[in-house]
C-alpha cells in the first residue's frame, strides 16, 4: 500500500500556464489556426504533461500485463485458458502478435509482464511479477482480495518507473488474459450504472448464445459482490483482474513522473477507468487512442470523457491500437518540431 499510496499523493495537474504557450506556438505555426485538429490537441496535452513547449522525441514501450481469470469455468470465453500462457509465452515475445507487428512498425518495445497467468511460463523474456496463478471466479465471489488488488497495481507502477528510469518517455498499456473483457465489462457496468446488457460484448468472438450467458454471469457477480462504486479499489478487486490492476499501476506511475500514458481498448479503458476513480487528476496524463469495436467500450470512454482518436475496427487488445497511435503522436511531435512559423515568412493572415 506504501507505494500507491505514495504514488497517488505525489501526482500533479498538468501545467496549464505551459499548455497555454504551447497553444499559441501551434497557432503561429504555417497553416490555418486548428487544422491539424487533434493532432495540435495531442501537442499541446503533452506539452502539459511534460512542461514544457520543446517536445522531444519519443522513446516507447508498450507494457503487456498477462494474467487469467477464474470467471473462465463459467464457460462465456471462445478461447480456452491454456491460451494465456501461449500467447504471453511464444507469440507476444516474439513479436509474431498483432501487437508485435504493430510495434515493429512504429519503433516501439514490448516489455511483457506476468501478473498472474495460470501456468509457470518460466522464460527470461517475459517478467515474472505473478501475484497468484488467475484469479477467483468472480460470480461466485471476490476475484482476489484488496491486497492483491494493491499488489497489482503496485506491479504496475515498479515497472513503469523502471522504464522512465531507462529514459522511455512515452507508455502505453496492453494485456494478455482470456476472459478479461468479462471483468472489463463488470467494471464499466459498476462505475458507469448500466445494466450489463449493455456493456458486455463478444470479445474474442463469443456467439450469441454464449453472450447471453456472459450477461448473467456478470449480473450474477455484481449482485453477489457487490463493488462499491466510489471505491475503485474494491471494484478492482471484487469483479476485476490482475492485468487490470497492473495497467492501472502504469497509467498511475506515468502521472507521477509526468509521462503519458497511451491506453488501448476496452479492457484498458476499465483499467483507466479504475486508475482514475483512485485519483481524477490521471485523466489528462492518458491519450485516448482509439475505439474498440467491443460493446461498451464507446459508453466507456464517452463515461470517462476520452475523445479516441481512431475508429477503426480494432477489437485486439494486447495494446496493438495504443502502439498504432504512437505514429499519430510522434507526428504531433514533429508538427511542433518542424513546421515553420508564419512570423518567419512574408505570409500576412487576413
Ligand atoms: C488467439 C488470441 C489472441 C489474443 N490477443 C488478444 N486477445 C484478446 O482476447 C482476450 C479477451 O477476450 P475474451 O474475454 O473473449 O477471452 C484477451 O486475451 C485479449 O487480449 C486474444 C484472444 C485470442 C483468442
Ligand atoms: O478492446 C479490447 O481491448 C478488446 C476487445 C475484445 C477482445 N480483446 C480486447
Amino acid at each position: 500500500m506504501h507505494l500507491l499510496k505514495s504514488t497517488l499523493q505525489n501526482i500533479q495537474e498538468v501545467d496549464q500556464e505551459i499548455m497555454k504557450e504551447e497553444r499559441k506556438k501551434v497557432d503561429g505555426l504555417l497553416k490555418p489556426q486548428g487544422s491539424l485538429g487533434v493532432l495540435e490537441k495531442i501537442a499541446v496535452q503533452l506539452s502539459g504533461i511534460y512542461r514544457t513547449t520543446d517536445l522531444k522525441p519519443l522513446k516507447k514501450a508498450v507494457v503487456v500485463c498477462a494474467a487469467d481469470h477464474g470467471i473462465v469455468e463459467e464457460g462465456i470465453t471462445s478461447a480456452p485458458q491454456e491460451v494465456t500462457a501461449f500467447m504471453t509465452n511464444n507469440i507476444i515475445v516474439e513479436g509474431k502478435s498483432g501487437v508485435g507487428a504493430i510495434s515493429k512498425t512504429m519503433g516501439a518495445d514490448i516489455v511483457v509482464v506476468d501478473v498472474g497467468v495460470n501456468a509457470d511460463l518460466d522464460n527470461p523474456k517475459v517478467i515474472s511479477r505473478k501475484i497468484r496463478r488467475g484469479t477467483n471466479n468472480l460470480a461466485k465471489g471476490p476475484a482476489m482480495s484488496r491486497e492483491e488488488a494493491i499488489q497489482s497495481i503496485e506491479v504496475g507502477i515498479e515497472i513503469a518507473n523502471t522504464l522512465i528510469e531507462e529514459g522511455y518517455n512515452i507508455l502505453a498499456t496492453g494485456e494478455m488474459g482470456i476472459g478479461n473483457t468479462t471483468p472489463s465489462s463488470a467494471i464499466i457496468a459498476t462505475l458507469t450504472g448500466k445494466d450489463p446488457i449493455e456493456v458486455t460484448g463478444i470479445g474474442a468472438n463469443l456467439s450469441e448464445k454464449k453472450l447471453k450467458k456472459k450477461v448473467e454471469v456478470i449480473r450474477k457477480g455484481l449482485e453477489i459482490n457487490k463493488p462499491n462504486k466510489k471505491d475503485a479499489l474494491d471494484v478492482l478487486a471484487k469483479v476485476g483482474g490482475l492485468e487490470i490492476g497492473a495497467m492501472a499501476g502504469v497509467m498511475i506511475a506515468g502521472a507521477q513522473r509526468h509521462i503519458p500514458v497511451v491506453i488501448d481498448g476496452f479492457i484498458s479503458t476499465a483499467s483507466a477507468a479504475i486508475a482514475i476513480g483512485l485519483e481524477p487528476k490521471i485523466f489528462d496524463y492518458l491519450l485516448c487512442s482509439h475505439i474498440s469495436l467491443e460493446k461498451g467500450a464507446k459508453i466507456a470512454s464517452y463515461f470517462l470523457g476520452f475523445e479516441p482518436y481512431l475508429d477503426m475496427g480494432l477489437r485486439l487488445g494486447e495494446g496493438s491500437g495504443a502502439t498504432l497511435n504512437f505514429g499519430i503522436i510522434e507526428a504531433a511531435i514533429n508538427m511542433t518540431r518542424e513546421m515553420e512559423f508564419y512570423s518567419k515568412t512574408e505570409i500576412e493572415v487576413i
